[in-house]
């Protein structure tokens, strides 16, 4: 009897996730990572216009990778939807940055977006399938499922970029920011995206005034191995004036973003971890804002 009672309660809380909701998440991350790639001036970082402060790909290099990714976030919102264990996501996210790898003939265009994305997305599938958690964010379901395997996975690769800089600044990068469930996405991007759409702003701008808000905060560890502690001054520095001046809301904002650009440039600095957070920005509006449609 008690066996029968668990079983419809837990049917009860449990919801089928069908491949169109995947594909509708996979959607929102492309979306992101288009828009992401299109959007001009951003301060060192590639665009349409100039590959900023990178001499090994450009905006083409980008597409090539959006392009393979398709139907890895779908996979990734599949596997989600059962709420594995984090080597389960590891997995299918490691054969992604092996597809954008071989895309891009060996460059690294996505590796941030793909984790940050792909947590997302997976978290965004387990919550639907699973009514108890349709009160919690994307980001607080990807810290309370995966968070502590996502800390520990660090022992368990070779030493990246990433890894210097942690043992190096103690700054933790995606993996810390992923654990700790998003909070520059949900406190600060997500505010900010809808404050700038709601002002009337385009996407394209809102996106960017997104981004600079992302490097006034971000302790991104693109710009520690690039350029050190200095250099995350300058970045976190600048984007704080550019945004206390007024930001995107200024007329000729634009202009004083080249000036960044350039100075950016000169010193090989490249706010990558504030793209890539700007981009899943982007998917959470999006995605969060189809759950509240959903009810
Ligand atoms: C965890 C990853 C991203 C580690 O990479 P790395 O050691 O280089 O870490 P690091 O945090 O320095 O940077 C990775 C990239 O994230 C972005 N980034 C930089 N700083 C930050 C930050 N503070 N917050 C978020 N993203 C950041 C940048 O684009 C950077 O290139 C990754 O390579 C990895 O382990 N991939 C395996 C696939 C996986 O686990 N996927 C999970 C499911 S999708
Ligand atoms: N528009 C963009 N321009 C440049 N980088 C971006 C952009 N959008 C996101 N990124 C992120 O920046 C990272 C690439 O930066 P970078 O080339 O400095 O990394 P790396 O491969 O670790 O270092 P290096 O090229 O110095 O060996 C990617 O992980 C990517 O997710």
């Amino acid at each position: 009897m008690t066996t029968v009672l668990n079983h419809a309660a837990g049917n009860a809380t449990r919801r089928s996730v069908s491949a169109e909701d995947c594909f509708r998440l996979e959607h929102c991350c492309l979306e992101a990572l288009r828009y992401e790639i299109l959007a001009w001036p951003k301060p060192g970082l590639v665009s349409p216009v100039d590959s900023g402060s990178h001499r090994d790909m450009h905006m083409g290099t980008f597409f090539a990778s959006i392009a393979a990714l398709q139907g890895s976030f779908t996979e990734l919102a599949r596997a989600g939807t059962g709420g594995p264990s984090f080597s389960v996501l590891q997995a299918i996210g490691l054969q992604a940055e092996r597809k954008m790898l071989c895309a891009t003939g060996g460059v690294n265009t996505h590796r941030g977006a793909i984790f940050n994305l792909g947590l997302l997305v997976a978290a965004a599938a387990l919550r639907r399938s699973d009514r108890t958690l349709a009160g919690l964010t994307c980001g607080a379901v990807v810290a309370r499922t995966w968070g502590r395997e996502i800390l520990a996975g660090r022992r368990h690769r070779p030493a990246s970029h990433g890894d210097h800089v942690f043992r190096k600044y103690a700054a933790g990068g995606a993996r810390s920011e992923a654990a700790a469930g998003f909070p520059t996405v949900y406190s600060i991007g997500l505010p900010t995206l809808r404050r700038l759409l709601q002002a009337g702003h385009d996407r394209e701008t809102a996106l960017i005034g997104t981004l600079m808000a992302m490097m006034e905060h971000l302790p991104d560890t693109n710009v520690l191995w690039r350029g050190g502690e200095s250099g995350l001054d300058l970045v976190r520095g600048s984007a704080a004036d550019f945004n206390r001046m007024g930001g995107v809301s200024t007329a000729g904002w634009q202009g004083r973003l080249q000036v960044l650009h350039r100075a950016f440039v000169a010193r090989n600095l490249s706010p990558g971890g504030s793209a890539d957070l700007a981009a899943a920005t982007w998917a959470a509006h999006r995605i969060e804002t189809l759950h509240a449609q959903a009810g």
